[in-house]
């Protein structure tokens, strides 16, 4: 990406110029100083899963409204999941769910998005996992990878936020060595987030500098360490190998290192995040997922295929450009949005006895 286009990335997730400032600002920018009005979780989840909601909700509308369900309307409910990329298997059964509700008969739409919702969080429940930092490990030591634009240095900008605001003392490995403008851009962020910046030269090795930063964050007591990484596409053997002396180079210096690999998934290349996953995992060990650009497709269900096809953890969701737009996954609430049902009420206290 042009160092043009990483300066407006900054601006959109922290409102701020990506020029280092003359003199630094006493209190950094962090989202939670940000004047917009802020909106809840809730708030910018369903509106980033919007496109994906829509297709579905307006799918289920026109295929039950005034028709009762048989192996027609069924089979047109299946062509909706599969076009929202839910994949096959999820299809076929949430498919198979509504056919049990209601066979030969009338059924509203509204029901069928409450078994749509029903069955898709039972498919993501069981990868919904927390991201958890080992405390007793210092530096907790993260890589993150993906291919080209999927979003990593993005992430790494919203969990260094996101943790340096808990506290916690982050250190950012520059590891996209290969582009002054990403290592540039990483440095910035540091400045913003009070976070030290490992760096090397401009196509410095890699593996050298993961060394290097493991090295460093010890050094200065660091409790978390992010290491970036260029992007790569899976079937490019040669950065693939890359990618696997990264790893092997950094046990040397941590034989537990890293202790935990992050791929970062775009959800707008649609199935060919399964495949990223498959090599990924073979070369890095990778731990868990994060899913971004959820706001950017229609077809956000390939967070449901990826979870049936792999079961590796879902930690993290992106749904904007935003700090703020980087959450723990949870499977209810991403059923309930891409259903298009409401946020679910708090269920009430139990009274007093
Ligand atoms: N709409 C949207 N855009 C996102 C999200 N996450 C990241 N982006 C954008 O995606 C673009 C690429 O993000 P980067 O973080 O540079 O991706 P990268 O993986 O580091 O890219 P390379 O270093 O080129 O491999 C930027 O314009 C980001 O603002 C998201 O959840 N939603």
């Amino acid at each position: 990406m042009s160092t043009e286009k990483k300066r407006g990335m900054f601006s959109r997730l922290f409102g701020k110029s990506a020029e280092p400032e003359a003199e630094a600002p006493e209190t950094p920018q962090t989202p939670e100083t940000a004047e917009a009005p802020k909106r809840s979780w809730w708030q910018r989840l369903s509106g980033g899963l919007a496109r994906t909601s829509q297709a579905i909700t307006q799918g289920v509308t026109d295929i039950f409204t005034k028709r009762k369900l048989d192996a027609l309307t069924l089979e047109e409910l299946e062509d909706v999941l599969l076009r929202a990329d839910l994949g096959v298997g999820a299809s076929t059964r949430i498919t198979q769910a509504v056919g049990k509700a209601r066979y030969e008969k009338d059924i509203a739409p509204e029901e069928v998005r409450a078994i749509l919702a029903r069955e898709v969080e039972a498919v993501l429940e069981p990868v919904a996992k927390p991201f958890e930092i080992d405390e007793a490990t210092k530096p907790f030591i993260i890589l993150v990878v993906g291919v080209n634009g999927s979003g990593k240095t993005t992430t790494i900008a919203k969990l260094a936020s996101k943790w340096t605001g808990e506290g916690k003392k982050v250190v950012l490995a520059a590891g996209d060595t290969f582009r002054a403008a990403a290592v540039a851009q990483l440095e910035v962020w540091g400045q913003r987030l009070g976070a030290e910046v490992v760096s090397g030269k401009e196509g410095a090795d890699a593996a050298g500098l993961a060394f290097d930063a493991i090295a460093r964050a010890r050094e200065t007591g660091a409790d978390i360490l992010l290491m970036d990484t260029a992007g790569r596409l899976q079937n490019r053997a040669e950065l693939m190998a890359e990618l696997e002396k990264i790893v092997r180079v950094m046990k040397k210096a941590e034989a537990a290192a890293p202790h935990a690999v992050l791929l970062v998934l775009d959800a707008t290349v649609g199935q060919n995040a399964l495949q990223q996953v498959e090599v990924f995992e073979r070369i890095a060990g990778v731990t868990g997922l994060v899913m971004t650009k959820l706001d950017g497709t229609a077809r956000g269900g390939i967070l449901v295929a990826i979870a049936e096809a792999h079961g590796l953890p879902i930690h993290f969701i992106g749904v904007g450009e935003g700090a703020d737009d980087l959450e723990p996954f949870t499977a209810r609430d991403f059923a309930r949005a891409i259903a298009g049902l409401n946020e679910e009420e708090a269920p009430e206290a139990a009274p007093e006895s």
